[in-house]
C-alpha cells in the first residue's frame, strides 16, 4: 500500500466577503504533497498564492474543502488544536524577515524554542546548529541591522526550522532581495531539502527561481493550472 501523502488537499476553496460582495479567491484545489517534496508555487499577482499558503498553515480557514495532514483533517480540530498544529508542525518564512531588531541572530533563531518552553541551553544549541546549517555560523552575535538582506532572511529560515517543523511554508521569501541573493536563498532551500529532507512550499513571482525547484505549481485565478 502507498504511504499516505504528507498533505492531501480536497476541493479547497476560499471566498472573502466584503460587505455585499463575494470574492472567490480559491475555486476548488485538489493536490497531494509527499513528505520530502520541495514545491514552488507561482502565479500572477492576486491569483490566491498567499491565501492558499495561509490555509495550508492554518493561519486562515477555508470556505469549503479539506486539508488532511498525515491523514488527519486539519480544520476538524478546535481553535486550540489549530494553534498547536501551527506551532508544532509548520515553520513560516515571509517576504519581510520579522526579526526582532534588539536581539542577536542567535536569540532570534531561539525564539520559537523559548516560546515552546524548550530549556534555554537546548534552545541555544538547536538555534546555533540551524544557523550553522544556513551558513551563518560566523554571524550569530550580529543583530539584524548588522546583517545583509540575504543574511537576515537566512536567520528567519533558521528560526523557522529551529523546532524541525514537518512543513516549511515560505511566502515570497526572496521578494525583497536582489536577484543574486534571491538565487542564493533558493539554492539554500534546495540544499536543505536534499540534506535534511525538509518538505517545503515556496511562493515566488520569479519563474526562473521556480524553474530550479523540483516541483512547480501554478495558480491562475484560484485554480491550479
Ligand atoms: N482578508 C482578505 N479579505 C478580502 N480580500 C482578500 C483578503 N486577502 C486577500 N484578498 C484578495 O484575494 C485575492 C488573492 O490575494 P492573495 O494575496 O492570495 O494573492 P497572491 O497570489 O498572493 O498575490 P501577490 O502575488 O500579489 O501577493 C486578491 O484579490 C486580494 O485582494
Amino acid at each position: 500500500m502507498q504511504p499516505a501523502p504528507l498533505i492531501r488537499i480536497e476541493g479547497l476553496g476560499k471566498t472573502y466577503l466584503m460587505g455585499e460582495k463575494r470574492l472567490e479567491v480559491l475555486r476548488g484545489i485538489d493536490l497531494e504533497i509527499a513528505a520530502g517534496e520541495l514545491v514552488a508555487l507561482t502565479g500572477p499577482s492576486g491569483a490566491g498564492k498567499s491565501t492558499f499558503l495561509h490555509l495550508l498553515g492554518a493561519l486562515d480557514v477555508p470556505t469549503r474543502g479539506r486539508v488532511l495532514f498525515e491523514g488527519e483533517d486539519v480544520f476538524g480540530r478546535g481553535e486550540d488544536g489549530l494553534a498547536a498544529f501551527r506551532n508544532q508542525t509548520i515553520g513560516f518564512v515571509f517576504q519581510s524577515h520579522h526579526l526582532l531588531p534588539e536581539f542577536t541572530a542567535l536569540e532570534n533563531a531561539m525564539m520559537p524554542a523559548l516560546i515552546r518552553r524548550v530549556a534555554r541551553g537546548d534552545a541555544r544549541r538547536r538555534a546555533a546548529e540551524m544557523l550553522e546549517t544556513v551558513g551563518l555560523g560566523e554571524r550569530m552575535e550580529h543583530r539584524p541591522g548588522e546583517l545583509s538582506g540575504g543574511e537576515q532572511q537566512r536567520v528567519a529560515l533558521a528560526r523557522a526550522l529551529c523546532l524541525q517543523p514537518k512543513l516549511l511554508l515560505a511566502d515570497e521569501p526572496t521578494g525583497n532581495l536582489d536577484p543574486q541573493t534571491a538565487e542564493g536563498i533558493h539554492a539554500l532551500l534546495a540544499d536543505l531539502n536534499v540534506r535534511m529532507g525538509i518538505t517545503a512550499v515556496v511562493v515566488t513571482h520569479n519563474e526562473r527561481l521556480a524553474a530550479a525547484l523540483p516541483r512547480r505549481l501554478r495558480l491562475v485565478q484560484g485554480r491550479l493550472a
